[in-house]
């Protein structure tokens, strides 16, 4: 018994589950009802929520003070729950079904007009995949619109070979494909051997990224696993891809996120003149982070994408590819285009390695600041 608890979810696993559905539910516009059945994003998976889940969820929502969403959820979870005509069941499970009906109507009005009551009362009996009653959809952000790949579609982008960026580039150019300009941002193909790939992710993780509640002075959220790794070979490939000096005994950061796992909008620079108690560390050891590479170690099953929303640009995890984009502009003052995120991930694992190239080690790959 003490071993299947010890392999037991925790309260605190629970919590964290809830807020990647919430997660999941919001960014991607889903309905309770289709997220009980396993209907994700278009797609039908053989996996069911139980009522008590539902019911979790629902109570979830509720103290989050998302009352429709709450209402939805309990509206699931009566749906699915027992109904059976037998005066035994009766008794057992009809004070239960009381009890959701009455937090149903309680999170409806909490939402909604108490002249409405009638209408609230004989939505309960409705289908729950049907929509509730004057409840407007509200308007996705930029940030949704990219994770959910509604950015308006990019032409005159091309691909090509990269012959020059080091010598080494002429007998092994790589496959480039542009997919921003101004900001420049590629993206390079088959870029990592499975072999690789597959030592990066065999790795077990046990460092939690950071939440607000966490680190609050951070001003982000990050829920994924993460860890360090020192591979001068995968340095020197981002030299090449890169055309910057790396130091190849830089630490590389290695994440891996898993349901509802994402990273709210953020840079990656500092901006030293900003934050005074860092500069002095930053500076004595590097500068600010002048470019970033992004290994993406698996393609994702649904959602995940990597976004910059002020530029209106989705890239989906590759497995082998990777993403380069420049931090700092030709000034070196912070580009406030290369702002970007990680959409929450709704099915498979996501994992990524990135290496943050620093500013003082171009000094004089790229003298010739404006
Ligand atoms: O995983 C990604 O797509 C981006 C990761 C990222 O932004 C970071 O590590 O700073
Ligand atoms: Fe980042």
């Amino acid at each position: 018994m003490e071993e299947l608890l010890l392999a037991a979810p925790q309260s605190e696993d629970m919590r964290e589950a809830f807020k990647g559905i919430f997660r999941i539910e919001h960014n991607y516009d889903l309905e309770a009802a289709d997220i009980a059945d396993g209907m994700l994003w278009g797609k039908q998976y053989d996996a069911k929520l139980s009522t008590s889940d539902c019911l979790a969820i629902a109570e979830y929502m509720y103290n989050k003070s998302e009352y429709i969403s709450a209402a939805k959820w309990y509206r699931v979870a009566l749906s699915h729950h027992i109904q059976f005509d037998d005066d035994i069941f009766r008794n057992i499970y009809g004070s239960q079904r009381e009890d959701i009906r009455k937090n149903y109507i309680i999170s409806r009005l909490k939402a909604g007009k108490a002249d409405d009551v009638q209408l609230y009362l004989k939505e309960l009996s409705h289908d729950p995949k049907t929509q509730l009653e004057n409840t407007a959809k509200p308007t996705p952000s930029i940030s949704q619109l990219g994770c959910r790949g509604l950015y308006p579609p990019r032409t005159n982008l091309s691909c090509r070979y990269n012959f020059t960026n080091t010598p080494y580039s002429r007998l092994a150019p790589l496959k480039m494909e542009i997919v921003n300009e101004n900001p420049f941002i590629v993206l390079y193909h088959d870029i990592l051997y499975e072999h690789e790939i597959n030592s990066l992710t065999n790795q077990s993780i046990t460092t939690d990224g950071w939440t607000d509640d966490a680190e609050p002075e951070l001003e982000v959220e990050r829920i994924c696993k993460v860890s360090t790794v020192q591979d001068r070979k995968i340095g020197r490939r981002v030299e090449q891809m890169s055309g910057l000096n790396v130091d190849l005994d830089n630490y590389m950061q290695l994440s891996n996120y898993g349901l509802g796992g994402h990273f709210r909008n953020h840079f990656d620079y500092v901006d030293l003149k900003g934050h005074s108690i860092i500069v002095p560390l930053m500076a004595k050891y590097h500068g600010d982070r002048f470019a970033t590479v992004l290994f993406y170690l698996s393609n994702v099953e649904l959602g995940g994408a990597t976004i910059f929303p002020r530029l209106n640009l989705t890239i989906w995890p590759q497995r082998g590819a990777a993403l380069l984009w420049y931090n700092l502009d030709n000034s070196v003052e912070p580009e406030k285009l290369s702002e970007h995120a990680v959409c929450p991930v709704i099915v498979g694992s996501r994992w990524v390695l990135a290496e943050f190239i620093v500013q003082y080690k171009q000094t004089f790959k790229r003298p010739c600041y404006k």
